[in-house]
Formats: C-alpha cells, sequence, structure tokens
C-alpha cells in the first residue's frame, strides 16, 4: 500500500485544519512545514491531533549536532510523530536527529534529493546517492526523492532497500502520482489537494494509491 501524505502548506490556521479535517479519510499522514507553523504557530498541531493521523514535520533541519537536538527536542515535545531533516550537513548532525527521533518513539527522513528544476544542479554526479547511504548508516527511517524524476528514485532505492521513500513533486510540481505510487512508500501532496476545488474530493480520488 502506498500512503498518502497531505502536506498542508496554508498559512490561515483554520483554513488548514478545516481542510485536513475534511481529507482525514483518504489520507494516512499529514506534512507540516515552515508556511503553516510560522503562520499559525505550534498549536496547529493540537489542532490537528484530533485527527489521529501522524503529523510530520517538515523543518529541512540542517544545523550543526547540538541545534539539530535542540531542534528536534521541540519536534517531538510539540506533538509531531516525524521530522523531515537535510543530510548534508554530515553524519553526526543526522546521527543526533535520529536519536533524538527514536528516543522519542519518532522518525527522521531524510532529504536524499530534491523535486525542484534547480535540485539536479547540487543533487546529481553522485551527491544524492552519498546522502542516501548516509541517512542508511544513520538508521534514518528512510528518505525523500523526487517524484519529478521516477528514475531517481528507483536509483535511490538501490541505496536504501526496505527502509521508507516519501515522494513529493506530484501533481503541481509535474510529477505523475500513478507513475511514482509503485516505487515509493508514499507520495506527498500539496497544492493538487489544497488549492482544488473541493479538497477531500480530490484526496479521495488520490487516495486509489492507498489500495
Ligand atoms: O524535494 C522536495 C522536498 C520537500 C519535502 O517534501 O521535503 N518538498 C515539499 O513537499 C511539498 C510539495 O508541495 P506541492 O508541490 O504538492 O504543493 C511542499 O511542502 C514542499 O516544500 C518538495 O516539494 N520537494
Amino acid at each position: 500500500m502506498t500512503e498518502l501524505i497531505l502536506s498542508l502548506d496554508l498559512c490561515d490556521r483554520r483554513q488548514a485544519a478545516s481542510i485536513a479535517e475534511s481529507c482525514a479519510p483518504y489520507i494516512d499522514a499529514v506534512k507540516v512545514g515552515y508556511p503553516l507553523v510560522l503562520s499559525a504557530g505550534l498549536g496547529i498541531v493540537q489542532d490537528l491531533a484530533g485527527l489521529g493521523l501522524p503529523l510530520i514535520a517538515d523543518f529541512k533541519v540542517a544545523d550543526i549536532p547540538n541545534t539539530n537536538r535542540l531542534i528536534c527536542d521541540a519536534v517531538f515535545s510539540a506533538g509531531f510523530d516525524a521530522v523531515i531533516a537535510h543530510g548534508f550537513v554530515g553524519p553526526d548532525a543526522v546521527r543526533t536527529c535520529v536519536e533524538v527521533a527514536h528516543d522519542r518513539g519518532g522518525a527522521v527522513y531524510v532529504v536524499a534529493e530534491m523535486s525542484h528544476p534547480g535540485a539536479v544542479e547540487f543533487f546529481h554526479g553522485g551527491v544524492a546517492e552519498r546522502i542516501a547511504t548516509l541517512a542508511v548508516n544513520c538508521r534514518a527511517d528512510g528518505i525523500i526523492a523526487p517524484a519529478t524524476r521516477p528514475d531517481r528514485i528507483g536509483r535511490l532505492r538501490e541505496i536504501v532497500g526496505r527502509r521508507t521513500i516519501y515522494s513529493p513533486g506530484v501533481g503541481t510540481q509535474g510529477g505523475d502520482i500513478d507513475t511514482v505510487a509503485g516505487l515509493v512508500d508514499g507520495v506527498i501532496v500539496g497544492r493538487s489537494i489544497y488549492e482544488a476545488e473541493d479538497p477531500a474530493a480530490e484526496a479521495k480520488l488520490l487516495s486509489r494509491i492507498r489500495r
């Protein structure tokens, strides 16, 4: 089964909570990033807690080990279930995120390759493979890989094996959900759902990947 993860990149607390609630029957998790948290505050986590869905903190954690520790402590204290961190910061910094997460019963997903056009310049030539390898060596729970480049998902799957691959970039960014769904453990969808005329109907339609 491939998970459908709603990326709640809205800046209005009530609207975000309302859309998440309407989509809840059709999704497996909610990803919350800086746009919503900086606009609505961490209280949004309590608003969403009632949905009974895992909450992923997309804070792209990318600092020195001590600061990563402080961030991840705050993430899990706020009630999140998982955190997304960057891998280019090196093994000590990533390992710190993993240690905190696993101590708190949470998960860490490491960004191995990003989905936007400019990512090619940095993540290709072996960089994404090195980051995916680092994620495995640091005992991260999985990686983030681009739905806009299914071939790259295949290459990164060779490295991470059965660990989780969550993939953003379908719909608005050009990735095709049906092409990607069979390659990954979860597809992250934002604008295609929350900007739809009827977000719940769109989430229901896309939930076909969960079968
Ligand atoms: O490479 C990455 C990393 C990052 C992530 O998921 O970590 N995301 C996030 O996934 C969501 C896609 O949104 P939409 O395009 O469906 O509206 C947004 O929250 C992005 O910040 C990517 O889009 N690509």
